[in-house]
């Protein structure tokens, strides 16, 4: 069943996400080309290699692909923002993991189509939950009909609104509190310090949080004048801050792997 929460926070007032919100409009409003802007900078891959990653994807990644996240991913792959979706490498690294953790219940921060969020889903096991929230209802429900197809919609609880508020009316369960096993943030790399002291309170002694994008395409390493897109430039502090924040923090344990644009996982040991 799908949810009908709605967060009442303010959207943020984010140049970035503003932009993305405009573009989303005059689409809707059949006045944006085509172009996929996002497509410019390629997949999302730090291995510098289109041949390794493809070699990857077509030797261990796309012949295991159940058949609705082959479809969840060539639906999305029309869409304008399509390089928000989580790679499929990625994707297959999350099920694992999930299953070696015998995860049960997850939170997710930023669903996009879904990609993420089926992946999850499919790697829960029948009575597992999954509470999902976005600022945008409309991708999610793109993505829904291939939760519907694979069987799992059942597990998914979205939640549309600003993640913050949606967290901090979490947090005022009781029942919450060092509840979940598993949670994935991949949203507005201007929150995730925010984000981390509000899931250290839901996320269970001995579970994960898993913070997507923390290699930011490479961009932490670049010179100051070196040319990159806008919204790299925009969030690079902000993923810096956060990668300082974790390898400092005495109550997780990390590991940054580089996959896709890096996830770093924190197991929670106090
Ligand atoms: C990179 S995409 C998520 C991709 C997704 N994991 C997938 O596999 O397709 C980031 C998402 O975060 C959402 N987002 C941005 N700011 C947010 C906020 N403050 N609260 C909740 N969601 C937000 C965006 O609407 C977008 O759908």
């Amino acid at each position: 069943m799908v949810s009908t929460t709605t967060a009442t926070a303010e959207t943020t007032s984010n140049p970035v996400v503003q932009e993305n919100e405009n573009e989303q409009k005059s689409k809707e409003n059949g006045t944006a080309k085509a172009s996929a802007r996002h497509q410019a900078v390629g997949h999302k891959s730090l291995l510098k290699s289109d041949g390794l990653y493809q070699y990857i994807l077509e030797t261990s990644v796309y012949p295991r692909e159940h058949e609705s996240l082959k479809g969840l991913r060539e639906m999305t792959a029309n869409h304008p923002w399509n390089l928000m979706t989580t790679s499929a490498d990625e994707g297959q690294f999350l099920m694992m993991l999930l299953k070696l953790i015998n995860a049960k219940n997850t939170i997710e921060v930023g669903v996009y189509t879904g990609y993420s969020l089926l992946s999850t889903a499919l790697a829960l096991p029948p009575d597992g939950k999954i509470i999902a929230m976005d600022i945008h209802r409309k991708n999610f429900e793109l993505g829904y009909p291939f939760m519907v197809q694979a069987g799992v919609s059942d597990k998914i609880d979205f939640r549309e609104g600003p993640a913050l508020a949606t967290l901090d009316q979490m947090l005022t369960e009781e029942s919450n509190l060092g509840f979940f096993d598993f949670i994935f943030v991949d949203a507005d790399k201007d929150n995730y310090v925010n984000y981390h002291e509000r899931l250290m309170k839901l996320v269970k002694l001995g579970g994960v949080i898993g913070y997507d994008n923390t290699l930011w395409n490479g961009s932490l390493v670049a010179a100051d004048d070196e040319p990159l897109p806008k919204y790299v430039r925009y969030y690079k502090d902000f993923v810096l801050e956060i990668n300082k924040v974790l390898a400092t923090d005495p109550r997780i344990e990390i590991s940054q792997v580089p996959i896709s644009d890096g996830i770093t996982l924190c197991r929670r040991i106090k």
